[in-house]
């Protein structure tokens, strides 16, 4: 069975972070793990407190794991500050794992931020160059590339920008945009689309997680960068389709086996479904 580990926050209500990772990874039939960087107590509606975890037990943690289990690929979420980054980076530089996802999470679906503002050229510098594809959403891509997003055009310039950075491929993900929900992956050499029709649903807490995620599954699982943000992307919108009114604000996607393997097509159930 394929490994893949998480390096994120612990959302408690279940639907982001960790947890949503640890779910997408079981839907996908690989083995999740997971490192705990910080402890948000947040919902669907707002993030209340921020424990980080200390560096030293973040390094300890990714040392339990390496040192025993072969890691197929890593998925990065929240890294709230620069110790927590720097403690990362340095365990990414010890064990030189493959298929490095890094989601670069600045702020909850809410607006609330999980990052420190202060930390993002430590992110560019520190945790950046170890990306074999970073995810970043609009707002955080506007925020790396320095650069105003407002059409497709500028979503390809800032994935250039920030491609030129270090990292070896960028997904540039439009779930912020007004209109089709389009995403755009350069390699360095080409740009390939991603597309579906906006599902229209406040209940897209954890989109990124999740995103994410399968991605990292499916590149454990041999698919090429292209294949694998496809696959990750038709199992996102079937996430979202079937997505859960759970909370008072923005609720989870849902995670299940079948509804993976059955792709867009799997008929609406019973039940709470939306
Ligand atoms: N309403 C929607 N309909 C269809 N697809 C969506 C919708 N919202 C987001 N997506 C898709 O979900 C994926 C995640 O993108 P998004 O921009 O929401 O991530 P994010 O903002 O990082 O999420 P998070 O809230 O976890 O930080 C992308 O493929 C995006 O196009
Ligand atoms: C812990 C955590 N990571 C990421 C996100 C972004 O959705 C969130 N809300 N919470």
């Amino acid at each position: 069975m394929k490994k893949v580990l998480s390096i994120a926050g612990s959302d408690c209500s279940g639907g982001a972070g960790i947890q949503a990772d640890l779910k997408t990874f079981s839907a996908h039939g690989v083995f999740g793990m997971s490192v705990i960087v910080s402890v948000v107590a947040e919902n669907t509606s707002r993030v209340i407190a921020i424990q980080d975890i200390t560096p030293d037990m973040i390094e300890k943690q990714i040392d339990a794991v390496f040192e025993d289990i072969e890691v197929d690929a890593v998925k990065i979420g929240m890294l709230s500050t620069e110790p927590c980054m720097k403690a990362v980076a340095k365990k990414l530089e010890q064990y030189k794992p493959n298929n490095v996802v890094i989601d670069p999470v600045m702020y909850a679906k809410n607006g609330c931020p999980l990052m420190d503002p202060n930390s993002i050229d430590a992110l560019i510098q520190v945790i950046l160059p170890y990306a074999d594809l970073l995810t970043p959403n609009i707002p955080e891509a506007e925020k790396i590339s320095n650069i105003e997003i407002i059409n497709t055009e500028d979503m390809k310039t800032a994935a250039k920008l920030i491609y030129d950075m270090g990292c070896k491929n960028v997904l540039v993900k439009g779930g912020h945009a007004i209109g089709d929900a389009l995403d755009i992956l350069y390699s360095g050499k080409e740009f390939y689309y991603f597309e579906s029709q906006r599902i229209d649903t406040q209940n897209t807490h954890g989109t990124g997680c999740t995103f994410s995620s399968a991605i990292a599954s499916n590149l454990a699982l041999g698919m090429t960068m292209p294949a694998a943000v496809d696959q990750a992307k038709e199992y996102i919108t079937t996430a979202i389709k079937h997505s859960l009114n759970i909370g008072k604000g923005n609720g989870p996607t849902h995670h299940f086996y079948d509804l993976y393997k059955n792709g867009l097509h799997i008929k609406k159930s019973e039940g709470d479904l939306c």
